[in-house]
């Protein structure tokens, strides 16, 4: 059987009596997207929380290319290969393209003190920089300033500054999350060939999104998977009609 390059093991997170993490295990294969559904307050981005580092579990464990990270804090979970891309877009709007991912590379760097030299002319940064600006196709925008860029070009944006970190696994939390239907179809596109580059753990409520990209899909409700299988299993699972597509889906 395939290792996985990331996976948690019966993890558990409670807030006060309210199980939002309640037993998980799940895992992420080379080249594949899997996708977390659910509905609101299911525990999906309880869930990110914890592997990403933001939230300590109660018990459980989340393993990384077989090594426990699960007491790892969140800036060496990043270095370690979790690429991780926010709900709510932490870029710096004032800045250019290749400015914000500069700052990736030079976060990637881990040296802090090459913030007193000038990163715009350090060559070794810059071309770093450039090769994951190319690799998300924002190549022909490094000039750009941030805010000048569509929605769906700042989620490329996103990423191209996690792969910065050469991340061995995405953790995508609603990347269609603003996007219209045309950004959407567009983003889709793009991580269906992100996914050669390292596998992507997706949550996202965009169903269309799901349903075309997923190699496989877990059912989270009420802090539970309920499922996991393929698209066509989630679509005929009764137990996930009953529990969260509602009968008639
Ligand atoms: N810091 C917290 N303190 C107390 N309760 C919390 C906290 N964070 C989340 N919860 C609760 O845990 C449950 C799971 O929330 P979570 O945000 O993980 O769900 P979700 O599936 O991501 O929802 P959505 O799809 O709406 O983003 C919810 O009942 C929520 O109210």
């Amino acid at each position: 059987m395939t290792d996985p390059i990331l996976a948690t093991h019966d993890l558990q997170k409670s807030f006060g009596a309210l199980k939002a993490t309640d037993g998980v295990s799940i895992d992420l294969l080379p080249g594949e997207i899997h996708a977390v559904i659910g509905p609101n307050g299911a525990g999906k981005s309880t869930l990110i929380a914890q592997i990403c580092g933001g939230l300590t579990p109660d018990a459980g464990r989340i393993d990384l290319l077989g090594q426990n990270v699960t007491h790892t804090n969140t800036r060496k979970r990043a270095k370690a290969g979790i690429g991780r891309t926010f709900q709510i877009s932490a870029l710096a709007m004032e800045d250019t393209v290749l400015q914000n991912v500069l700052l990736g590379a030079l976060g990637a760097s881990g040296s802090p003190w090459r913030f007193f030299r000038p990163i715009l002319s350090d060559t070794t940064l810059r071309d770093k920089a450039t090769e994951a600006l190319t690799r998300v196709g924002l190549q022909d925008y490094a000039a750009t300033l941030t805010s000048e860029l569509s929605h769906g070009q700042r989620r490329q944006l996103e990423v191209a500054v996690a792969l910065t970190l050469k991340p061995k696994a995405f953790v995508m939390d609603e990347p269609m999350a603003g996007l219209g239907a045309e950004g959407s179809k567009l983003l889709t596109g793009f991580l269906d060939a992100l996914r050669s580059e390292a596998p992507i753990l997706l949550v996202e409520h965009d169903m269309d999104a799901v349903f075309a990209l997923a190699d496989r899909i877990s059912v989270l409700v009420y802090g539970k998977i309920i499922e996991t299988g393929t698209v066509d299993q989630i679509r005929s699972s009764q137990a996930v009609r009953e529990a969260y597509l509602g009968d008639g889906a």
